[in-house]
């Protein structure tokens, strides 16, 4: 047997560290990809320190002033490589039906044949790195392991901030500890060499040709939706795409949500919104992914598996989203956001510039208030640790998580779908879920603007066929005592000359407000169709004029328009075939008929 190579962690850690499978793998892909070191990532500040020199001073990292912006950086990434890929995003299940019609398939045997081949000799000249982390908080019952081999110091240093890294990782592992393992080179960064590749029957990762966020953090939407997703499912809970918040109202009664909106639909925004209505407060949990479980009183209760956010920067702003901006005052990597003069970082919603006031764009080339483009990447980024953000609180690192009261449904959609809607049950709430369209958006590459069905805002996060992934949600609801009530929201309806109908941000509490009243049971509705709607009265719309002007463009439903909406979706349900569960299709028809009574 081979020694186990570059084991470069004190003498305590090293015991703790035996276990075979870990480093037999580490050297077999080291053997494979052919690095000029391996180093073990502890998570120490002396080995981040380390890191960022060595970035600053190949020019991965530009330093920003330390002024304004201590201990902060930028990272400007290769044009072609700034946002996930899904067409080059594969699951290697054994059979292709058990990745289902929504995802791409390869065979492990293909992506043994023609994938593998592409990490042949390619750390050479680079350090090989091996991250151990925990997906969530450290003493959790839910949490799990991984460990992420990569050549990209960047990836390093935000894997850093978005897990747990160090101790709390390598403290759980024994000599049998169960993990998944991520292994991601940027290759030679060619979108015709880049690849994507989930193995969930052996809950392996590969990732090569991409050193951007969710293609490149395998902790992120490999491991913590991917993988996660297809073990949730075999063992009875559910990884999903959603932002975990708590809401206390003023008389201190609180209650946590979880919503899942698309990417770049508005989840940071929502987790860490600040009520407009006075005595309201709220506790961000998760801005983006969550992991919920049956507890033992048959409530559904969830864990954010990650310790920091990974946010899109422009829209951010003191006005948009101030917890956000007081989160990065220091300590942040930037990525693809442009420069201002005196070194500080910009984005489009920012705030005004100086007259006239050039900057430096996200590629590095100079920018001027005419250039057509904008002079921040639209899917431009911070990274920064959860901790640094004012409402994150002591829920954040509980163990147990929190007790789900909402599952909030949620997209971009400039017509058809009102500002918010409950629905009737958890089934029909499953059926909401599942036929969720939202309009793309710059987080992934292709045109932004296009409506698509994305189910539970998991289409490219599901590791299995969708059509399981429906039954599993309508299993657990089987399971829970007190289910969640389900809504869905659209906070991005516009008027015929495209502006917003409903001001959105801190102005959200408002709908909040109204789904935790329906959540107690109280509140008047206006049955729709499609589920019920809050009457005028009901939702608190004082101080808001104009939406108090919109209120019944804002709730309006056009059977009509719903009833096409209801048929292009019954298509895309049909790709599923047998496999779609009946409760699905009951759902459907029902819905179809309650339409064409109203129309009638
Ligand atoms: N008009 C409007 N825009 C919003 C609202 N909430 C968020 N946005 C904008 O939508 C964009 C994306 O918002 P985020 O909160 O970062 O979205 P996300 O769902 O966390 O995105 P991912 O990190 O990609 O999963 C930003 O430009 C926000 O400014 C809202 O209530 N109204
Ligand atoms: O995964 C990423 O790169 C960023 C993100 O949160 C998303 O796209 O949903
Ligand atoms: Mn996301």
């Amino acid at each position: 047997m081979r020694a186990p190579r570059a084991l470069v962690l004190p003498e305590a850690r090293r015991t703790e560290m035996t276990n075979k499978e870990l480093t037999n793998w580490v050297n077999e892909v080291a053997d494979h990809a052919k690095p000029d070191a391996v180093r073990w990532f502890d998570g120490s500040k002396l080995a981040m320190l380390s890191l960022e020199d060595r970035m600053v001073a190949d020019g991965t990292l530009h330093r920003l002033d330390s002024e304004s912006h201590p201990h902060s950086f930028l990272h400007r990434s290769h044009p072609t490589d700034v946002a996930r890929t899904e067409h080059l995003t594969f699951i290697c299940s054994k059979h292709e039906q058990d990745a289902g019609p929504t995802n791409n398939w390869m065979s492990p045997e293909q992506a043994q044949a023609d994938v593998w081949p592409l990490f042949a000799g390619a750390m050479k000249g680079r350090t090989m790195y091996v991250v151990p982390y925990l997906m969530g908080p450290a003493d959790s019952p839910w949490s799990r392991l991984g460990v992420e081999i990569t050549d990209s110091p960047y990836v390093v240093a935000n894997l850093a901030i978005m897990t747990r890294t160090g101790d709390a990782a390598l403290r759980r592992f024994g000599p049998h500890t169960r993990f998944v393992r991520g292994v991601h080179s940027l290759g030679d960064l060619s979108p015709t060499r880049r690849f994507i590749c989930h193995f969930p029957q052996t809950r392996t990762i590969w990732s090569i040709g991409s050193g951007y966020g969710g293609n490149a953090l395998l902790s992120k939407k490999c491991h913590a939706l991917r993988i996660a997703s297809v073990e949730a499912h075999e063992e009875g809970w559910m990884a999903e795409h959603m932002m975990i918040l708590g809401i206390t109202n003023p008389q201190g009664v609180k209650h946590y949500v979880a919503a899942a909106f698309p990417s770049a639909c508005g989840k940071t925004n929502l987790a860490m919104l600040v009520p407009s209505l006075p005595g309201w407060k709220v506790e961000t949990v998760g801005d983006d992914i969550c992991w919920m479980h049956v507890g033992d009183d048959g409530r559904l209760w969830a864990v954010n598996p990650e310790a920091g956010f990974f946010g899109v920067a422009p829209g951010t702003s003191r006005k948009t989203n101030p917890n956000a901006l007081a989160a990065l005052g220091r300590d942040v990597i930037f990525t693809n956001v442009a420069l201002r003069k005196d070194g500080t970082p910009w984005w489009e919603g920012l705030g005004p510039l100086d007259d006239g006031e050039v900057l430096t764009d996200w590629r590095g080339n100079l920018w001027t208030p005419g250039t057509k483009e904008p002079a921040a990447h639209p899917n431009s980024r911070f990274t920064v640790s959860a901790r640094q953000c004012p409402t994150v609180g002591p829920s954040f690192d509980d163990p147990q998580g929190v007790p789900i009261s909402a599952i909030i449904f949620g997209g971009r959609r400039a017509r058809l779908t009102p500002l918010v809607y409950e629905a009737r049950d958890w089934a029909h709430g499953v059926y909401v879920g599942a036929t969720l369209v939202s309009e793309t958006t710059a987080a992934a590459t292709g045109a932004v603007g296009i409506p698509r069905n994305d189910p539970m805002a998991m289409l490219p996060f599901c590791g299995f066929n969708m059509a399981d992934y429906f039954g599993h949600w309508l299993s657990m609801g089987r399971r829970l005592v007190e289910p969640p009530k389900i809504f869905h929201v659209n906070w991005f309806r516009t008027d015929e000359d495209g502006r917003y109908l409903w001001p959105g941000f801190g102005e959200n509490i408002r709908v909040l407000k109204w789904i935790l009243e329906r959540v107690e049971g109280s509140q008047a509705v206006r049955p729709t169709p499609i589920g019920n709607v809050p009457v005028q009265s009901a939702l608190d719309l004082s101080g808001l004029d104009t939406a108090r002007e919109n209120f019944e463009r804002l709730v309006a439903v056009d059977p009509r328009a719903w009833l096409e909406e209801v048929e292009r979706n019954g298509a895309f349900l049909d790709r599923f075939g047998e496999r779609l569960p009946e409760a699905i299709r009951r759902e459907h028809r029902a819905l179809a008929d309650r339409l064409r009574t109203a129309i009638s």
